[in-house]
């Protein structure tokens, strides 16, 4: 789905059996499937992970799985949480692969097994959107674009760890770029040692997944941080219910989309000025984080819900409820977004600030 994606033919064949141990890790089983390969869960000492295989491409073009290292290393180096931490990764003679931290269910899953896929209450969508903003405001502020937002794409922490079991991490940094670079000759680490890159007047394809890429995207535009944010937007409308543009493809898709409102995907009024605030960004822009947190913020709040709601739809998951039983509900750590007060979210990392400001 997105871009640079090879096709199967112009990949080496890479057959990966339950019994291989690659670079001293037992592979155990097969968790997810991707355009670009595969992940499994791998186990070394005692311990799991997971690893993510990219078999090479016969071209000899780039993997994408060097781009995610890179990204994974350096948003683990500036100390920003809900993102696996690299184990190792690298070169093998078919295929590229990477170890990080092993995670639990993606979104997309974890809203199939919901008891209503088509529609989550407020008090759970509103909780998912809060969550999701703080983890792509910290890829911000390391100066990292995702460009592939996407249910598939957020994953709960690992079920058996008390603390992050229900709070959702990103993953897959593929097609992540940057939009700063380092100004030369100042410390690697000075705030101020940045700018932006420059801006590139147009791109030749479609980057992301088009169900949720952003108009930006649709018009060939380099994307910045409040492209990032429509995809978000988009990702959460579709708990509240499906998109309208949920069967469509190509210029259907697009057509729909470009003529779809915010306020009536979501069915709140309140929610126009986010895309009047979206549609003004550019690739410059520091989009307004705080009017999305606060229109999350205040649906959660009239819904009623709990921050220690672990259920995704109206009904807990099976899994979930026994686990969540067994927990001591106050150390369980999917209160992120009841810690995300304007102080918490907005005053913290802040790594690019000042780069809002150049123009
Ligand atoms: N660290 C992890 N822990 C647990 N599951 C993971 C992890 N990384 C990936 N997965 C699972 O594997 C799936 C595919 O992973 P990923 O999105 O990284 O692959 P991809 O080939 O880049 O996919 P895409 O088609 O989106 O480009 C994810 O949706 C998720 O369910």
């Amino acid at each position: 789905m997105a871009e640079n994606t090879a096709s199967e033919n112009d990949v080496e064949n890479v057959f990966i059996s339950m019994d291989d141990k690659i670079k001293g890790y037992q592979v155990v089983e097969s968790i997810g499937d991707g355009a670009y390969g595969q992940v499994f869960k791998v186990s070394k000492n005692a311990k799991k992970y997971a690893m993510k295989v990219e078999p090479n491409r016969l071209d000899g073009g780039p993997a994408s799985i060097t781009k995610e290292i890179e990204v994974m290393m350096e948003l683990n180096n500036r100390g920003a949480k809900f993102f696996p931490i690299f184990e190792t990764g690298g070169r093998e003679p078919k295929f590229h692969m990477v170890v990080m931290t092993l995670l639990g269910e993606n979104l997309q899953v974890l809203r199939m097994k919901g008891c209503n896929p088509k529609a989550c209450t407020p008090g759970t969508w509103s909780r998912i959107g809060i969550q999701c903003l703080f983890v792509v405001k910290q890829m911000h502020d390391c100066g990292f674009l995702h460009h592939d937002l996407k249910p598939a794409n957020f994953v709960w922490g690992q079920s058996d760890e008390v603390l992050t079991s229900r709070v959702f991490y990103l993953i897959d940094f593929g097609i992540s770029s940057k939009f700063i670079r380092h100004i030369k000759g100042t410390p690697i680490n000075q705030q101020n040692g940045f700018e932006f890159r420059t801006e590139n007047k147009k791109v030749h394809s479609l980057v992301g997944t088009p169900k949720y890429t952003s108009p930006k995207a649709h018009a060939m535009a380099d994307l910045g941080r409040g492209d990032d944010f429509w995809s978000l937007m988009y990702m959460i409308a579709e708990l509240v219910k499906p998109l309208p543009w949920e069967i469509l493809e190509a210029k259907m898709l697009e057509k729909t989309k470009l003529k779809s409102k915010l306020k009536d995907l979501y069915g709140i009024d309140a929610f126009g000025k986010i895309e009047t605030m979206l549609q003004a960004c550019t690739f410059h822009s520091f989009p307004n984080y705080e009017m999305i947190y606060h229109a999350f913020k205040d649906v959660f709040t009239k819904s009623g819900a709990s921050w220690y709601d672990h259920s995704i739809g109206r009904e807990k998951i099976c899994r979930l409820t026994n686990d969540g039983d067994r927990m001591p509900r106050n150390h369980v750590d999917c209160s992120v977004g009841k810690n995300l007060t304007s102080d918490f979210i907005f005053e913290r990392i802040h790594f690019n600030m000042h780069i809002s400001r150049i123009k």
